[in-house]
């Protein structure tokens, strides 16, 4: 078993969803990393989800794309964001899950990159844009340093699809609850349960839901139909704004979710 589905386990066995934070890396500036992920680690996130700023985010909505712009102004590269999670790394004690588009990493050289993800300390690779049928490239690359590479589902892959991401992915799969982009939302489809019950099935490795959950509430609700949920926008407004309450409010929602067979 791979150390994040490890985190993601542990989670569950002491009755809690896991809960993964995704935070802009240099949102605020590079040195702003260290002390971010410190903060969330100590607050009891399952792992972090560390987004590398690109000037071309076609998964990502308004809140996402301009803390991108925020952090590429302030010089925030792939680069340097995996330098200062290394200057660091013997502090960090969640499992990385590093989220990218492919062409940063293309532009770094896959080995140079695979060498500066291993000297960060990474556990897991997010790479959007990169579909299952084009992926085999990273997990060759990375998984030989037992670095997971994520895949997503989307609710309308069909279900023969659905089989083949599940198994592929490694660490959990990321269940994409929304048809769109990344931001906050009020509503969610009706059938998440169908699909939720049908993915979970399939696959050997715990399912998280993502995209648009950004209240407590939401992540009750969200976290209950499979293993745990990823926040992004609502936490990188948060922690912009520099209001801790609401992030802990939304981690601490994740610790008081009844399962089904508790219920
Ligand atoms: O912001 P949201 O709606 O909470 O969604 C999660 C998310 O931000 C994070 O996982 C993410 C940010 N950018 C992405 C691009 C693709 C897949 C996932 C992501």
């Amino acid at each position: 078993m791979t150390t994040l589905q490890q985190a993601i386990e542990q989670a569950q066995s002491a009755g809690h969803k896991a809960f993964i934070p995704y935070i802009m890396a240099g949102d605020g500036g590079l040195e702003t990393i260290q002390p971010t992920i410190l903060n969330l680690q100590q607050l009891g996130v399952t792992a972090i989800e560390v987004g590398i700023p690109f000037t071309d985010p076609v998964a990502d909505g308004p809140t996402i794309e301009q803390a991108g712009e925020r952090a590429l102004a302030a010089g925030v590269t792939l680069r340097k964001v995996l330098q200062t999670l290394a200057s660091f790394r013997e502090d960090i004690k969640v499992p990385l899950v590093v989220m990218t588009y492919f062409n940063p990493v293309l532009a770094y050289g896959l080995d140079n990159f695979a060498q500066a993800c291993v000297a960060a300390g990474v556990k897991g690779l997010i790479v959007p844009d990169v579909p299952l049928e084009e992926s085999e490239i990273l997990r060759e690359a990375l998984n030989p340093y037992a670095i997971d590479i994520v895949q997503l589902v989307s609710l309308t892959s069909p279900p023969e699809r659905i089989t083949r991401i599940a198994a592929a992915s490694q660490g959990f799969v990321y269940a994409v609850t929304v048809n769109g982009i990344t931001g906050a939302r009020a509503n969610f489809a009706d059938n998440l349960e169908h699909h939720f019950a049908r993915l979970r099935q399939a696959s050997p490795i715990p399912v998280l839901a993502g995209f648009g959950i950004s209240t407590p509430e939401q992540v009750k609700k969200m976290g209950a139909l499979g293993d745990g949920v990823i926040v992004g926008s609502a936490i990188v407004t948060a922690l912009h704004k520099g209001d801790m309450t609401t992030v802990e409010a939304l981690i601490a929602a994740s610790k008081d979710i009844r399962t089904k067979s508790t219920q």
